[in-house]
């Protein structure tokens, strides 16, 4: 199977559900958080990240959220109108949640880590009957970020928009998504993990984040291969493991596999290499480009963000991705 075949006939390309969240990013790079004394504020949160990487290469994008009542809140519902993203199916809290915040520290281009708020984030007050089924039924592709399962009610609304996906005949991916500081056990993230994989169609993670989903399965050499053979068994066509600047591999269910390499990257952060990966990825598939060529795709995106101080900001459009393709061979 080279190629993925998505809906036709569908107003939307591409909906996410997950988080909305906002990136501070330092701006006094190659030195610990503790000596930075201003940052850059940016729409972040991993789902949001992609539905913007989407929406910058010409899908029509939706999203499914929670934001804060506050002016956080209204400055990323105004961040994705202006970025051409529905924001029809994002709901405001009305229970005094807060705004993830995600303090981005560039100790050095390789060494970049996050400092995250997440206590009473509005976006895991999402609740199931605030899921707008009718957006999923629209569009070709549902994206889950997967530490939308980490709390209730978030956790059901994410079960539930998964039913209205394979109700609607929507293609499922999942993105594993895994941040430790949201999870209280190892057995919960699994539990809830394997609950969104058995359910995807295509399933985006580091091996890191596999190893987590995959705790209890008994792949202990942490086998690629066996991750990808373990998900073609519930629903999944593609299965996709990402491995930093060694690149990426991606299995298809006919057991084709594909070998991804990087483009060189003039890299200052590497945070957001994953969620513009992603999106280059989706995009591929989405204009029926083989699994290969859509490898590419992302990691030029990937590489582009990367080399830049934001993530939502630095997702790239087609032509920019194209430009930088030609001038640089996959090394
Ligand atoms: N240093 C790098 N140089 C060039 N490309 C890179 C580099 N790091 C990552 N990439 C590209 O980005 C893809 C995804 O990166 P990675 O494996 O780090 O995912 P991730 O951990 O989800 O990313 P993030 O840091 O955004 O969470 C890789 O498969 C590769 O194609
Ligand atoms: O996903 C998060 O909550 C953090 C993001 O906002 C940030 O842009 C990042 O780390 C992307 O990989």
């Amino acid at each position: 199977m080279e190629r993925v075949s998505f809906a036709t006939g569908k107003p939307f390309d591409f909906v996410a559900i997950g988080r909305l969240c906002i990136d501070l990013n330092a701006n006094e790079i190659n030195r610990p958080m503790e000596e930075t004394m201003t940052f850059t504020k940016y729409v972040g949160g991993s789902p949001a990240n992609i539905a913007i990487g989407m929406s910058r290469l010409d899908m029509k994008t939706g999203f499914i959220g929670k934001v804060a009542d506050d002016q956080m809140g209204r400055f990323i519902v105004r961040y994705l109108h202006d970025n051409g993203i529905d924001a029809s199916g994002v709901t405001t809290d009305r229970t005094g949640a807060v705004t993830g915040l995600a303090f981005t520290e560039i100790k050095s281009p390789e060494d970049c880590s996050i400092l995250m708020y997440r206590d009473n984030v509005a976006d895991l007050k999402l609740e199931p009957g605030e899921v707008d089924e009718k957006l999923i039924a629209s569009s070709k592709v549902l994206l889950v970020s997967g530490t939308a399962l980490a709390k209730s009610p978030s956790r059901e609304a994410v079960l539930l928009a998964l039913r209205y996906a394979r109700k609607h005949g929507t293609k499922v991916v999942f993105d594993i998504d895994y941040r430790p500081y949201t999870w209280t056990n190892p057995q919960e993230t699994a539990i809830y993990y394997h609950a969104a994989a058995e359910k995807s169609d295509i399933i985006i993670g580091t091996r890191e984040e596999f190893d987590m989903l995959e705790q209890f399965d008994g792949n202990t050499e942490r086998s690629d291969e066996v991750t990808a053979a373990q998900w073609f068994g519930h629903h999944a066509e593609i299965v996709v493991i990402k491995h930093g600047k060694e690149g990426s591999i991606a299995y298809g269910k006919d057991g084709s596999s594909h070998k991804g390499s990087i483009f060189p990257a003039k890299v200052i952060k590497t945070f957001g290499a994953g969620d513009s990966y992603a999106a280059g990825f989706l995009y591929g598939l989405m204009q029926g480009w083989s699994i290969s060529r859509s490898m590419e795709f992302g990691s030029a995106c990937a590489s582009i963000v990367i080399s830049s101080h934001s993530c939502s900001d630095a997702m790239p459009t087609v032509k920019q991705v194209e430009d930088f393709m030609s001038e640089f061979k996959q090394v």
